[in-house]
């Protein structure tokens, strides 16, 4: 096994995120020139950066660009966020209004399975395989071990080859000839955070396709052993893999350097991650129907949308055919094909004058409570 893995920590220096390091190869993590891609020289990689565009791209860039026949470790924590699976409707798993009131991003990860929430009390993991080695079992026990050598001996697999002690997810995506597995280890999250932003509000009569997550009740590390951290964690993970894989590698640090984001391939996927079409765009197929009493009787607005696009609005008052319902069903055609959940608050209308001060409080509600979440 290394030589750093006997010692209590990887090395004596302390880096500026407190994980006890040795010094990372000169020419992976310190120059700040990007010239041309940093050489994947480890199969253990544990990222410094903590914001979460940047490593679920490098995640991404590792398992696109790493040696095929060779297993690969990457360690990463973020700052808060919400991240969902690449196949959910954001709408039916967040809680947008309490997103509005911080600053937490939510982001559309590359990878499917469910929604959840990281902080710096989550360390995530990755184990990259090539594809006729992947058994999600083997990598969850590679996680297993690492676990309970923590000190926590009655961490054990359930049926979903989660570890368990009080609750941790995984989740994994194959692709052409490798294969990953990533996961979240809770070890001293906020866990709070979980009910105030993965519970949206009035969202039963959403009908969305897609996955939906999967809650469970979760629990820290640090519940069952105080010592539990982040650096004993990676120092843990990394024993555990190399062990695994029969492999003697020095972890390298990353760090959000030029080195990286400059590079075209990174610097693209970054601002893919940001853009309206991965985040929104891709939301599988929904329907939402709302309904509101009105001084004139119940209105109710039924919306259908594919790729985050209003396809139809259908508005209409309870009963009645009258021309009221004729003027409220052209403000619903006036809504498609606009995003959901970016309506503009204006409404103007030149038809329908008669009923103009009606129509303009079915669009306030509908741009407040149907429409306006993001
Ligand atoms: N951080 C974290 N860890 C574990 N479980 C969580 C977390 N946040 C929320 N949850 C709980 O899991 C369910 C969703 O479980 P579900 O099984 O549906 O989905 C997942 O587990 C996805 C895991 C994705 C891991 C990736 C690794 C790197 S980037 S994200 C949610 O409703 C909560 O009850």
């Amino acid at each position: 096994m290394a030589t750093f893995l006997k010692s209590a920590g990887y090395g004596n220096r302390i880096s500026p995120l407190g994980v006890l390091c040795r010094r990372a190869s000169p020419g992976l993590v310190r120059r700040h020139v990007a010239t041309s891609a940093p050489k994947i020289t480890s199969s253990v990689y544990i990222s410094e950066a903590t914001d979460p565009y940047f490593n679920l791209t490098i995640e991404d860039w590792l398992f696109k660009n790493a040696p095929e026949d060779r297993p690969l470790l990457l360690i990463y924590r973020n700052t808060p966020c919400v991240v969902i699976g690449r196949n959910q409707n954001p709408w039916k798993e967040v809680n947008f209004r309490a997103l509005r009131q911080t600053s937490v991003p939510f982001i559309r990860r590359r990878s499917g399975g469910g929604a959840v929430y990281h902080d710096l009390g989550n360390t995530n993991y990755s184990i990259h395989i090539p594809r006729t080695a992947f058994d999600r079992k083997n990598t969850s026990q590679v996680v297993l071990r690492a676990v309970q050598a923590l000190g926590i001996p009655a961490a054990y697999l359930n049926e979903r080859n989660d570890v368990c002690v009080e609750g941790r997810k995984i989740t994994y995506k194959i692709v052409a000839k490798r294969a990953y597995h990533h996961g979240t280890m809770l070890i001293a999250m906020e866990l709070g955070s979980i009910g105030k932003f993965l519970r949206p509000e009035n969202k039963d009569s959403m009908i969305t396709k897609g996955v939906a997550s999967v809650r469970s009740p979760v629990g820290n590390l640090q519940r069952f052993n105080a010592s539990a951290s982040h650096e004993a964690f990676c120092r843990s993970m990394v024993s555990a893999f190399l062990n695994e894989y029969r492999m003697e590698d020095e972890p390298q640090f990353i760090h959000q350097s030029s080195e990286y984001t400059n590079l075209e391939a990174i610097a693209r996927s970054m601002s893919e991650l940001k853009s309206w079409d991965w985040t929104y765009g891709q939301t599988p197929e929904f329907s939402y129907a709302v309904s509101r009493v009105f001084p004139g009787g119940v209105i109710t607005a039924t919306v259908r949308s594919k790729r985050g696009v209003i396809e139809d609005c259908k508005i209409s008052l309870e009963g009645q055919i009258t021309e009221y319902n004729e003027a409220l069903s052209d403000l619903g055609h006036s809504l498609e094909g606009e995003r959901f959940g970016f309506t503009s608050p204006r409404f103007l209308s030149a038809s329908h004058p008669e009923y103009q001060d009606q129509l303009v409080d079915v669009h306030r509600w509908l741009v407040d409570d149907v429409l306006s979440e993001r």
